[in-house]
């Protein structure tokens, strides 16, 4: 569905604490492989260990890997040099101006980053589908100051998206809550914000 809608990327998310879009890395390694050559695969991984991450990799070799949580051991540059050909897309949950600091921080050792609306201080980590929208100046402000790809991710929908566009000037758009339906995908809703963002690039 994704993909006859125009996705140029797909999410594959793994074992996560929370949220509605949860797959079996099986299942991950099924749709990696089958995929059309020319779309991207990010592989999400709440792993924060290098070799965790590097394990979930191996089991369903994505073109990316995108990193919902901070590394607790090793270092980011550790799993650029094992594994040289996967992009590295690090997640900044945007809460307040540390987190800008952070995103400045991680920008030299990774290949984009993506600006989203989790919480990893909670009981229970929220660390994306959350359907929230965070700060957009705070994301405009990471914009502007890292020299990467940005993706914008956190609540968006037909209605705002426009407008996040607008202010954040993001390199991409990631989403998942607002064209679900009970969890699954739904070709109504992916539609209407497909179209939504059509009519924003031809106007
Ligand atoms: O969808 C999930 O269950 C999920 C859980 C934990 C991390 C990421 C998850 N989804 C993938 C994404 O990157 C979402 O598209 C992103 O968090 C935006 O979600 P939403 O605010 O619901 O549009």
């Amino acid at each position: 569905m994704a993909v006859d809608a125009g996705a140029d990327i797909l999410g594959l998310v793994g074992h996560m604490p929370s949220g509605p879009g949860i797959i079996s890395d099986g299942l991950a390694a099924e749709i990696a492989a089958w995929v059309p050559e020319s779309m991207e695969t990010f592989l999400l991984t709440s792993e924060t260990t290098v070799a965790g991450i590097l394990a979930h990799h191996r089991r369903v070799n994505s073109t990316a890997l995108q990193l919902v949580d901070e590394l607790i051991d090793g270092h980011l540059s550790d799993i650029k040099a094992a594994l040289p050909e996967v992009k590295l897309v690090q997640v900044i949950h945007v809460i307040n101006q540390y987190s800008v600091q952070q995103a400045q921080q991680v920008a030299q050792y990774v290949d984009a980053l993506l600006l989203d609306s989790g919480n990893p201080n909670a009981v229970i980590k929220e660390l994306g589908g959350t359907g929230r929208v965070h700060n957009w100046q705070l994301s405009k402000d990471i914009v502007d100051s890292v020299d990467l790809p940005v993706y914008l991710a956190g609540g968006l929908n037909h209605s705002n998206v426009s407008k996040a566009v607008a202010q954040v000037k993001p390199h991409g758009l990631d989403l998942c809550s607002s064209v679900r339906t009970h969890h699954a995908l739904d070709v109504e809703k992916l539609s209407e914000f497909i179209n939504q963002v059509k009519s924003m690039t031809v106007n």
